[in-house]
């Protein structure tokens, strides 16, 4: 251990120092997962420069294409994907990246690359044009092909649990990176008049429980008997309903004040919304950092064993305490359904 683990880094460390002087812990680490998060962080400025003005110019309206899930791909979804996979093509660290608005993998054409990415480019993109906030989350994984030739889907049917590094950008009332590397979460906020990010919320954990729960009620005709239960436990015990409609938002403010965001099959859904590779894993690797959980609602959201790089999975994600009474309510209905099944 160097002096540097002994040192916490004080409120108001740039970004790019903090990044620094963790990778002096660890001396045999060659610098190119560092690199990799600077140029996530430099996307992130030119995606926070183009949300600011979305209003100004037209770029939030519906661009006429529809991504792989056959939903309207706003025009700053197509921006962000632009710029994003441009600052990991022109860092070098990453072979191959899978984004939510393109069905195959991406090659940069950096075949030394050790580093994978799946990304959620613009998350919360119903909230675009409302100005309302929106992110981008992503995931990092060493890859498994060989290097030297270029990677392939095999690099992203990895359980979370290999993920090297995870995080999201919320553009909200102040734009903030929030990330880990399997050594607790850290959060930084953006100056936009320095051009910097500075780290505001240092070691981040969640409450072990909370308040607060987050679901799409619109659908709760089709909930499962579980799920009913665990929100009318909600309601019992006199909790607040939030629910911005944004993954990214919803779950930070959750994170930080304690509660549960619920994602569950529903009709429309039968495997709940969210995409594992890109907004599940990652926000779980988060979560976990901070003393949270992520599950299904039947596993631990980590472990999942991925058999299709865009597979969606319902989501149970939050305060530890809240996580395990959904879970608890969830096994009462399976084990129903085994005895009805007899
Ligand atoms: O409108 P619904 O069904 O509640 O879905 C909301 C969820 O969909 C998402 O917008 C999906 O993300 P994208 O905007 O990246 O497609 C999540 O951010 C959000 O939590
Ligand atoms: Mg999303
Ligand atoms: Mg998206």
């Amino acid at each position: 251990m160097n002096h540097h683990d002994k040192l916490a880094l004080p409120v108001g460390t740039t970004l790019d120092r903090f990044i620094m002087r963790k990778q002096e812990d660890f001396p045999y680490a060659t610098g190119e997962l560092s690199q990799l998060l600077r140029d996530i962080a430099l996307a992130a400025k030119i995606v926070n420069r183009e949300i600011n003005r979305s209003g100004l110019i037209d770029i939030a309206g519906a661009y006429g294409n529809r991504n792989v899930q056959g939903e309207d791909q706003q025009k700053l979804d197509v921006i962000a994907n632009i710029r994003f996979i441009r600052a990991l093509r022109n860092g070098g660290e990453v072979c191959t990246i899978i984004s939510e608005e393109d069905e195959d993998v991406i090659q940069t054409g950096n075949t030394q690359g050790k580093y994978v990415v799946a990304i959620d480019p613009l998350d919360g993109s119903s909230n675009i044009d409302v100005n309302v906030s929106i992110g981008t989350i992503f995931s990092i994984y060493r890859r498994v092909s060989p290097t030297g030739s270029e990677g392939n889907s095999q690099d992203f049917l990895q359980p979370g649990t290999h993920q090297v590094a995870a995080g999201y950008v919320i553009y909200g009332s102040s734009t903030m990176m929030v990330y880990t590397t399997g050594n607790g979460v850290n959060g930084f906020t953006y100056e936009p008049s320095l051009g910097e990010f500075f780290l505001s919320h240092p070691n981040i954990l969640t409450p072990k429980t909370g308040a607060v729960y987050s679901v799409n009620e619109g659908s709760s005709e089709s909930f499962s008997q579980g799920v009913t239960e665990f929100v009318a436990y909600c309601k019992d015990n006199s909790f607040s309903a939030r629910y911005i409609g944004s993954l990214v938002a919803d779950f930070h403010r959750n994170l930080l004040k304690g509660g549960i965001y619920i994602y569950p099959p529903t009709a429309k859904a039968p495997n709940g919304k969210l995409r594992l590779m890109y907004e599940c894993n990652p926000l779980a690797f988060i979560v976990e950092q901070a003393g949270g959980k992520a599950s299904n609602g039947r596993q631990r959201t980590m472990e999942i064993e991925p058999r299709d790089m865009h597979e969606r999975c319902p989501l149970f994600i939050g305060s530890p305490e809240l996580v395990d009474k959904a879970e608890e309510l969830l096994a009462k209905e399976h084990s129903h359904d085994a005895v009805a099944n007899s």
